[in-house]
């Protein structure tokens, strides 16, 4: 049995699409009234563990599921000690810097950053010699430049809509981003043929479009 750690909620959507086209289908998991968090198809040797996105990685890491699937951003900003075997281009988004339109930067003062990736913005200023202030937050990031709490964003961005909404714009990209198929090492080592199979089948249906 392969343990895999899915992300819940929008990422999850797509990966669970492209993991039953490649052939590791659990239907029980598409019954969106059930609280259960562990999912099995023993015919496909395969069992899904539910979890925060960014949980994912501590999963796969610590070995308490094999494999995972996690957003990029994730695998730079906590640097887990996983394989990252697969870009399955889903997910896809852009890790940028965003602020009030006309942004015009103080070089004089400390740049107020507001992220939930502290380690990728202050990553990013460094490489450019720039003293910051992170100012780290959970969610809706977008609110803290329009309350003054800081300058500028790192945030992801997708569609721009709610940098539109909320009147900012994208002032430079860090990186762009997508979800990973990730293992953990002393897995793919001991349990080779599985996950290969499974990193295999996933490879045949990149860029199909389930
Ligand atoms: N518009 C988007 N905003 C945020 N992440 C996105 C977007 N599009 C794709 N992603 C990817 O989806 C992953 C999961 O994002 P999601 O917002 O569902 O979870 P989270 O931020 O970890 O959890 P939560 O929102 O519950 O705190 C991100 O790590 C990123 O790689
Ligand atoms: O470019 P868009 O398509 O508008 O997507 C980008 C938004 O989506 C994410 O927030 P999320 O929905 O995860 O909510 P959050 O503020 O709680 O993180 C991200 O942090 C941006 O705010």
């Amino acid at each position: 049995m392969i343990n895999v750690a899915l992300p819940k909620g929008r990422l999850g959507n797509q990966v669970y699409k492209i993991l039953e086209a490649a052939g590791y289908e659990c239907p029980e998991l598409l019954d969106s009234s059930s609280r259960k968090l562990v999912f099995e198809n023993a015919d496909r040797g395969v069992r899904y563990f539910c979890v925060k996105p960014t949980d994912v990685h501590v999963y796969v890491e610590r070995g308490a599921a094999d494999v995972g699937i996690v957003g990029k951003d994730d695998l730079l900003e906590y640097a887990p000690e996983v394989y990252e075997l697969l870009d399955l281009k889903l997910g896809k988004c852009r890790m940028c810097i965003c602020g009030p339109a006309g942004f015009e930067e103080d070089r004089s003062c400390t740049l107020k950053v507001a992220t939930k990736f502290p380690h990728i913005a202050r990553h990013y200023y460094e490489e450019l010699g720039r003293d910051i202030d992170i100012i780290k937050l959970h969610g809706s990031i977008e609110l803290a430049p329009i309350l003054g709490l800081s300058d500028v964003i790192c945030d992801l961005v997708e569609t721009g809509t709610t940098l539109r909404e909320n009147n900012l714009v994208v002032l430079s990209e860090v990186v762009p981003i997508s979800a990973r198929f990730i293992c953990n090492p002393v897995a793919w080592q001991f349990r080779h043929e599985e996950i290969g199979h499974m990193k295999h089948a996933l490879e045949e249906r990149i860029g199909k479009g389930e």
